[in-house]
């Protein structure tokens, strides 16, 4: 298999109305694709699209190989923080091991080869030593890796993260950029949605730069795609986040949004 993900011509959305749309392309296993454009554009549509949540509302697309339900569990996905319930009355480790049942099902027992693959998850996201803790009382930081650890104990071969890197302080964020780091190193194919260029300069192979639809209400659709040197240019960067400001500069870019 050459591509992890194929589209041609999708859109998806909800209700049978698009949200986002034109999406023609290709995504080489193994690559880091950062996944951005401005608020509503169709990043998390797009993302749950990808996982069989979101309507497809045009076009065709596959996803390592397979059509996007059936491809669903060699996928590890981490869903944007305001959509998560960190209220739960449950263990760090019994969260960890909800990510076993979508590959296993939620009745088949975890056995040891799932308590050894919960554990080496937490390893991996350096909370080992708090498995015991309720989730609700880790720091918003320790959570997000927490729900990584989730994503990654099924062994994925796919990693879908809706902003991981909002609201995280310096430590969780060079803890993730490192894991994204390793996770490629290994061969998965990881798309990371984000608003900070720099992330995607540090941490991707790929971009899909996203622009809002003409008019509110419309769809959003690529403004660029392809290996980062080549599509994360000006020109791109400005047809997607219309109305900011953006430098970009020999290695860093900021966009700073107008205020009105
Ligand atoms: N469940 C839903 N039902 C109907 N419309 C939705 C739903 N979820 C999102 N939308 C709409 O789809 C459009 C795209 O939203 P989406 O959350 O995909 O954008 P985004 O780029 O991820 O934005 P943000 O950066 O703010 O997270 C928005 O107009 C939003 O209101």
């Amino acid at each position: 298999m050459t591509a992890a993900l194929e589209l041609h011509d999708a859109a998806f959305g909800y209700d049978g109305v698009a949200r986002v749309e034109g999406l023609s392309l290709e995504v080489p296993c193994g690559a880091a694709v950062a996944l951005i454009g401005p608020n509503g554009s169709g990043k998390s549509t797009l993302l749950r699209g990808i996982l069989g949540l979101a309507e497809r509302t045009a076009g065709t697309v596959r996803v390592l190989g397979e059509a996007p339900e059936r491809a669903r569990r060699r996928i590890g996905s981490l869903p944007q923080a305001d959509t998560r319930d960190a209220t739960l009355p449950i263990t760090l480790r019994q969260a960890v091991t909800m990510g076993l049942y979508r590959s296993r099902g939620a009745l088949a027992p975890i056995g040891r080869s799932g308590r050894a693959a919960v554990a080496a998850a937490l390893e991996r996201v350096g909370l080992a030593e708090l498995a015991a803790r309720r989730f609700g009382e880790l720091s918003g930081g320790q959570q997000q890796r927490g729900i990584l650890a989730r994503a990654l104990v099924s062994d994925p071969q796919l990693l879908l993260l809706d902003e991981p890197f909002n609201g995280l302080d310096r430590e969780n964020r060079e803890v993730l950029l490192r894991l994204v780091g390793e996770l490629r190193a290994e061969g998965r194919t990881i798309v990371v949605s984000t608003h900070d260029l720099e992330i995607a300069q540090e941490a991707c192979s790929h971009v899909l730069l996203l622009a809002s639809g003409h008019r509110p209400g419309q769809p959003g659709h690529p403004a660029a795609f392809g290996p980062l040197d080549a599509a994360l240019t000006l020109d791109a960067v400005q047809h997607a986040f219309q109305g900011t400001t953006v430098e970009l500069d020999h290695h860093t870019v900021t966009t700073t949004r107008e205020t009105e």
